[in-house]
């Protein structure tokens, strides 16, 4: 799939903006501070109805103004989008397709899919395990959006059940709403971790490859997904039944505490390279590529599932890969449509045999006549 045209309407420094991308390569050069993130975050919020960089909604709206407006047609094999996504200050976010306003923001997902890489990404690996589950979570949802529901829905219960546990710390007559919550939450949690296994399961198969062929066979990537509720993940009945088990027998530890121990809400992917621990033991540049296998295998599954390819988000990643791993990279270029920002004049030599079309971004102006 690829986006068509992105409309911006008050959006961050954008006060208003058309701009009609090629399907292939679209490459936006900026010095710092100039909008090529925003443009990014903008199709982004298109694909997830959330930022990848901030959690409150309201920050994407211009400063000066109220509320701000995204736009983008997005076309694909048997697609054909046109999302609308209205932010005010003081009200709910409005999300239309097709001009039809959905009842649910969660409906978004799937339409227009999208992988992203950024610097920030190298969190995947250096921060602790929320990031790790945030990452996954985002990309289950693009394949099935059932999966936000039932993670949602977990999320909620959850938060029910470790209220609850700090009420009875002084009132233990609670004990049947508590039971009550265990069979919720281990309804949705089970669904949430068997997802969560077969997805890291095709990503850890993908990107093995992927990282075996940017580094030439030297290196070996191994991701593990782990959680405590289960070891073995090809049964869900299996799963709900441990899980119930390990809930109960943990109760008074958990009215202890005040929180559960036990559940997917903990869980963590180990990524290992060569058989060590990529966190404490690879280089900063071991690292990104390991994301970018990871990412590269995302588009991978993508296309898999979906059908067709995502499109392709490059957050000024190019000058940071050496020469061997660029050139890997923009080999995928000639399948989908990648969105690139950079602060330098890139190469363009390495992208001489691509379809492209190159834009110069200067405090929230574009000018498609970079080259
Ligand atoms: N809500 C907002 N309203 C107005 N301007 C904003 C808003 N949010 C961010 N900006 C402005 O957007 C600019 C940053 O844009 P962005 O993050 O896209 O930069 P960039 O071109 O990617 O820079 P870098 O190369 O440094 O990453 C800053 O000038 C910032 O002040």
């Amino acid at each position: 799939m690829y986006v068509d045209s992105v409309r911006l309407i008050n959006f961050r420094n954008y006060m208003d903006l058309n701009l009609e991308l090629n399907k292939k390569v679209n490459i936006f050069i900026g010095k710092n501070a100039q909008g090529k993130t925003n443009l990014l975050e903008s199709i982004y919020l298109c694909s997830a109805g959330k930022s990848f960089r901030t959690n409150v909604d309201k920050d994407m709206i211009n400063i000066k103004k109220n509320q701000c407006y995204v736009g983008a047609k997005v076309f694909g094999n048997h697609i054909d989008k046109f999302i609308e996504i209205k932010l005010e200050r003081n009200k709910p976010k409005r999300i239309k397709i097709n001009k039809l306003e959905l009842e649910k923001n969660r409906d978004l997902y799937g339409g227009l899919n999208v992988v992203v890489f950024s610097p920030e990404d190298l969190r995947i690996i250096k921060d602790g395990p929320s990031e790790r589950r945030n990452f996954i979570d985002r990309e289950i949802s693009q394949i099935k959006p059932v999966y936000r529901y039932n993670l949602n829905r977990y999320n909620k219960i959850l938060f029910q059940r470790n209220n609850l546990l700090k009420n009875m710390r002084m009132n233990k007559k609670n004990k049947h709403l508590i039971d009550i919550f265990n069979m919720q939450m281990v309804k949705s949690g089970s669904k949430v971790i068997i997802d969560r296994a077969r997805f890291v399961e095709n990503l850890a198969l993908s990107s093995r490859k992927i990282h075996r062929d940017i580094t030439y066979g030297k290196e070996e990537l191994l991701l593990k997904y782990r959680t405590n509720v289960v070891e073995r993940f090809d049964d869900i009945l299996y799963i709900e039944k441990k899980f119930m088990e390990k809930l109960e027998k943990d109760i008074n530890n958990d009215i202890l505490k005040g929180t559960t121990k036990i559940g997917p809400h903990r869980d963590d992917i180990d990524i290992f390279i060569n058989n060590m621990d990529s966190k404490t033991f690879a280089s900063q540049g071991q690292q990104r590529t390991a994301v970018l296998s990871m990412k590269l295998a995302e588009v991978d599954i993508i296309k898999e599932e979906k059908e067709d390819f995502p499109v392709l988000l490059l957050d000024d990643v190019l000058s940071e890969l050496d020469k061997d791993r660029r050139k890997y990279l923009i080999h995928t270029f000639r399948d989908l449509q990648t969105i690139i920002t950079s602060t330098d004049i890139i190469d363009l030599g390495e992208f001489d045999s691509l379809e492209k079309k190159i834009f110069c971004i200067e405090n929230g102006n574009v000018n498609s006549n970079a080259n």
